[in-house]
């Protein structure tokens, strides 16, 4: 077999929790992130980053492509190669649209692909499951689609769950950052089981209006009671967003993954309405938003090898 010498690889942004889903489900998103690695003979390391934002990623060993990557040689008992890393950002950081998580699956799928292949896409994912502490962003990534994770005694049992079409995820990208532990530290650690039935009932419905596209359902599915009342506050202009998105026809609206990107879920036919409609009411609270109709990316990371 030939020595790889660069790998390129395209990871979808993701969007988590999907509302009543907290930590357990997730879906990739047409937007990307493309990162190259390529064996340096004369040794060392070095990280170039263009896009935007850009200057938010660090260019030391500590930057999380380069962490997943080491990640991946430790697990498999081998040194890793010196690199270039050449990333273009195209998934905005800190927003809760999977960044991070396109960073863990990026560098872990790099290096298997640099190593060999020794690891199964199975075993690169349960890897990067463990490096981002939940699965809703890491195993849509990888594996694309929306996809549902839940832990068995083997480890994970994840499947993919039926998207209708004609529901179009309109992301909503205001310019300021929220990361993913400040949202997560708000959170309570107990819940009532009122609140544990409320989203067990919701997820199961959510699945159903996702694989049928039957707006009653929808509009019914995407409320939570385990996460999103106590982030709602971190996000200034939730409400007005939120009223804005359903007005324009929405079947309604929920945090992307821990934030403070919004996601509305709303048909073809009034998707662009709602996008409009989302940007206009975070500029009435001075918040300028990036807001766009998105489809599903149902391929997951992609990788190309060079010799
Ligand atoms: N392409 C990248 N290359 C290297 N590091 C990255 C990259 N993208 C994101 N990161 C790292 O991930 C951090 C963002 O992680 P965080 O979980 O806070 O945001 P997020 O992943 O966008 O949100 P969420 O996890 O809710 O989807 C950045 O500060 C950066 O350290
Ligand atoms: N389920 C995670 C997703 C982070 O993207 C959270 O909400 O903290």
């Amino acid at each position: 077999m030939s020595v790889v010498s660069s790998v390129t690889v395209t990871v979808p942004a993701t969007t988590a929790n999907l509302g009543p889903g907290f930590d357990c489900i997730g879906a990739a998103l047409t937007l990307y992130n493309k990162v190259k690695f390529t064996r340096l003979d004369a040794g060392g390391l070095i990280i170039q980053v263009t896009g935007k934002e850009a200057e938010g990623v660090n260019t030391d060993e500590s930057n999380l492509l380069y962490q997943a990557f080491v990640k991946l040689y430790q697990h498999i008992e081998q040194i890793p190669p010196s690199v270039k890393i050449e990333i273009d950002l195209g998934v905005p950081l800190a927003r809760g649209l999977g960044s991070s998580a396109t960073a863990i699956v990026g560098g872990l799928v790099a290096a298997n692909q640099l190593a060999g292949e020794p690891l199964s896409q199975l075993q690169v994912m349960e890897l990067a499951i463990a490096m981002e502490g939940h699965p809703d962003n890491v195993v849509p990534a990888l594996l694309g689609g929306c996809r549902l994770a839940a832990t068995s005694a083997e480890g994970w049992e994840i499947c993919d769950v039926p998207w209708d079409e004609n529901v179009v995820p309109v992301v909503a990208i205001p310019d300021f950052e929220l990361s993913t532990q400040e949202a997560r530290r708000v959170l309570p650690t107990e819940f009532s089981r009122a609140d544990a039935i409320f989203n067990t009932a919701h997820l199961g419905l959510l699945l159903r209006g996702l694989a049928t596209g039957k707006g009653e359902w929808l509009k019914t599915a995407l409320q939570d009671k385990l996460h999103q009342p106590y982030r709602q506050a971190l996000i200034p202009g939730y409400d007005a967003v939120n009223q804005a998105a359903v007005a324009a026809g929405a079947y309604g609206m929920v945090i992307s993954g821990a934030g403070p990107t919004l996601l509305a879920l709303a048909d073809a036919q009034h998707s662009p309405a709602v996008a409009a409609a989302m940007q206009t009411a975070w500029q009435t609270v001075g918040i300028t938003a990036d807001v766009r109709s998105l489809s599903l990316d149902n391929q997951g990371a992609k990788s190309l090898n060079e010799g």
